[in-house]
């Protein structure tokens, strides 16, 4: 049998685990009368009178751990090989003393509620083969493991992790996530097996797999994109290896500004511009030659002569926003860029200015749109401006390459928020059916105005919804790409009833809105290991098992399900297979208005 103190002790972990001073949940059959081994005590595993593992999984636990306690009592501490307490909401820090649990071949304690630092007696567990400290809300920087020769398998997505990335053993592991974190610097993998789930959501982590370049410094060092320097020992290779991004990326930026000059050289003096400032010698810069930057103006004249539409579509075409005062072509491309991304469309650099403003600049390729129809549509979408979708500050158009300047908004997108972990803010049920409000609201708006022009968004997804500093939801990319009929069939799902192409891309638009309700409220990635979110929806609606298909962080908080439930259908709604059957985003704007003002008299009536 095992030892009384030994089993008091176990009990004492239980009650801890349970949130209660007194005794443990008698469910488990944790008491004083029977024996952890012979009686068989939920969770409990052992080898002859010794208790070799703890798995409490999905056991609805919310106390703490003490592993002071377990790691700490022998002959506990020597047998305990396994700890698992996945799947509860246990809360508190990882005690110290877990590094006395010397034995531990695998500690899994991800999809909790822990925080703090993890300890950096972690290391100590020289057994260790599977560390699992996911979905958590752990804070400062990974410990070193790479003293742990058998680690196999380590999970830290899902957490507010800072500062650089250790030198792991990198080749050892069979898994391996630090996504969705705030992790920074360069990744200094050379073998391969890794891809971009396992970094992505890290805003200041750069090199592949992701696809943010790492910066070349002015000393050849590398620096992560907010400028902060290498880790000492990264190789010759490595550092040659970014560079070379960082130069190419440089060139292009050149050749686009080198292809303006031409262009505008050849162009002459149609002096006038349609609604807009337009910055024009731009190049005189680029080319060492100082001059004068002659701003020409004319904002009265609505019409908007082909001369001027010819000489506008070469040189940067300024809008007219507080945000850029003044901004020209020449601080633009001189400034320090970042790539941020490159998605589907084009890549989308962070350009800082002198005066500490930053823009992102939207390059895109391959856009097979005449120059007059691009800086109409661009026009429009100013012209119709909604305080919800950012609106270009400036544009450029060639044939082969378009530019757009958007304001730089520091909080970054809706999946950090959703799915990662931003550092300090809560992004709870009263933000989420908000954000929902003010996008529909907002596309409902953008839609009525641009109906007839046909300029729909054509790309809306997480990652083009923006938070402002008040954490508001801004649409971005608004009209930027018109999907073209073929991939438009496939956004809007038209195979079974063809529509007309502009229509699709409306229609498209609900399609993708539905997919943001669905993320908000499932908390889950638009496509899961190569599942796609709505079908995944739609299955555990049809098969009666709603509340298990909510973020598990809207449930703790006492998300009103109903409220939920609602939400979903109009999002079920949106993600409908046949398009001519989605709602109009007026109807889904009216339907998720009418569960914002309820929820609002609800939380006035608690109060
Ligand atoms: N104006 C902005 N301010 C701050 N972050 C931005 C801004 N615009 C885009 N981002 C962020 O930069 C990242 C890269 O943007 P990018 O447009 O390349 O991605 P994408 O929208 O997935 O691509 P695509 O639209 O081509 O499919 C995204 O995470 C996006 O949220």
């Amino acid at each position: 049998a095992v030892d009384d103190h030994v089993k008091n002790l176990l009990i004492s972990v239980l009650a801890k685990l349970n949130g209660t001073t007194g005794l443990p949940d008698p469910s488990f059959g944790w008491n004083h009368t029977t024996d952890p081994c012979l009686d068989g005590w939920e969770g409990v595993t052992c080898d002859g009178d010794s208790v070799t593992k703890i798995e409490l999984i999905r056991a609805d636990l919310s106390g703490v751990l003490d592993a002071g306690a377990l790691c700490n009592t022998q002959p506990l501490a020597a047998f305990l090989t396994i700890i698992n307490i996945q799947y509860n909401n246990i809360g508190g820090q990882l005690p110290t003393e877990i590094g006395n649990c010397k034995n531990l071949s695998l500690l899994v304690i991800g999809n909790n509620k822990f925080s703090g630092s993890l300890p950096g007696t972690l290391p100590m567990l020289k057994n260790l083969k599977r560390l699992d400290v996911s979905n958590n809300m752990f804070i400062g920087e990974l410990p070193d493991l790479s003293q742990i020769s058998g680690l196999r398998v380590f999970l830290a997505d899902h957490n507010r992790f800072t500062g650089k990335i250790p030198n792991f053993d990198f080749p050892n592991f069979d898994r391996f996530n630090v996504s969705f974190n705030n992790l920074s610097g360069p990744i200094l993998i050379t073998n391969g097996g890794y891809n971009e789930s396992n970094f992505m959501d890290n805003p200041l982590l750069c090199g592949p797999p992701l696809r943010t370049l790492c910066m070349a410094s002015e000393n050849g060092s590398l620096s992560t994109p907010s400028g902060q320097k290498k880790p000492e020992g990264a190789s010759k290779e490595d550092v040659l290896m970014y560079s070379g991004y960082a130069i190419l990326a440089f060139f292009v930026f050149t050749l686009v500004a080198v292809k303006v000059y031409k262009r505008r050289k050849e162009e002459e003096k149609g002096e006038t511009v349609n609604k807009i400032l337009s910055v024009d010698d731009s190049m005189n810069y680029l080319s060492g030659v100082s001059g004068e930057h002659e701003v020409r103006a004319n904002m009265s004249d609505p019409s908007g002569t082909s001369a001027e539409s010819a000489r506008a579509s070469s040189s940067l075409i300024v809008l007219t926003s507080p945000v850029v005062n003044g901004l020209n072509f020449d601080n633009l491309l001189s400034a320090p860029a970042e790539l941020l991304g490159r998605g589907k469309h084009g890549s989308l650099y962070m350009v800082m200015l002198e005066e500490g403003e930053k823009l992102a600049v939207k390059r895109i390729k391959d856009w097979a749109i005449s120059r007059d129809e691009f800086k109409q549509r661009m026009q429009r979408i100013y012209e119709v401006k909604h305080p919800n979708v950012l609106t270009p500050l400036a544009f450029y158009c060639s044939n082969q390459e378009k530019l757009l300047v958007y304001e730089f908004l520091q909080n970054g997108s809706l999946p950090r928020f959703i799915h990662g972990s931003q550092l300090g803010r809560e992004f709870g049920w009263a933000s989420r059916l908000s954000a929902a409000a003010t996008i529909a609201e907002a596309i409902a708006y953008m839609h009525r105005e641009l109906h007839k022009d046909g300029i729909a968004h054509g790309n809306l997804k997480s990652p083009n919804i923006l938070l402002n500093d008040k954490m508001e939801a801004c649409i971005s990319e608004y009209g930027l790409k018109a999907i073209d009929n073929q991939e438009s069939s496939i956004a809007a799902n038209v195979i079974q009833r063809p529509v007309i192409s502009s229509s699709n891309a409306f229609q498209a638009d609900i399609y993708g809105f539905g997919q943001i309700l669905l993320e908000l409220l499932t908390g889950k990635l638009t496509q899961t290991n190569g599942m796609d979110l709505a079908t995944w929806v739609q299955a555990v609606v049809r098969e009666e098992w709603t509340a298990e298909v909510f973020d598990k962080s809207l449930i703790l908080e006492g998300a009103s399900e109903e409220r939920m439930v609602n939400l979903l259908r109009v999002g079920i709604k949106c993600v409908n297979q046949s398009p001519g059957e989605r709602p109009t985003m007026r109807q889904v704007a009216q339907m998720i208005n009418a569960l914002k003002d309820e929820e609002e008299r609800s939380v006035a009536t608690e109060s």
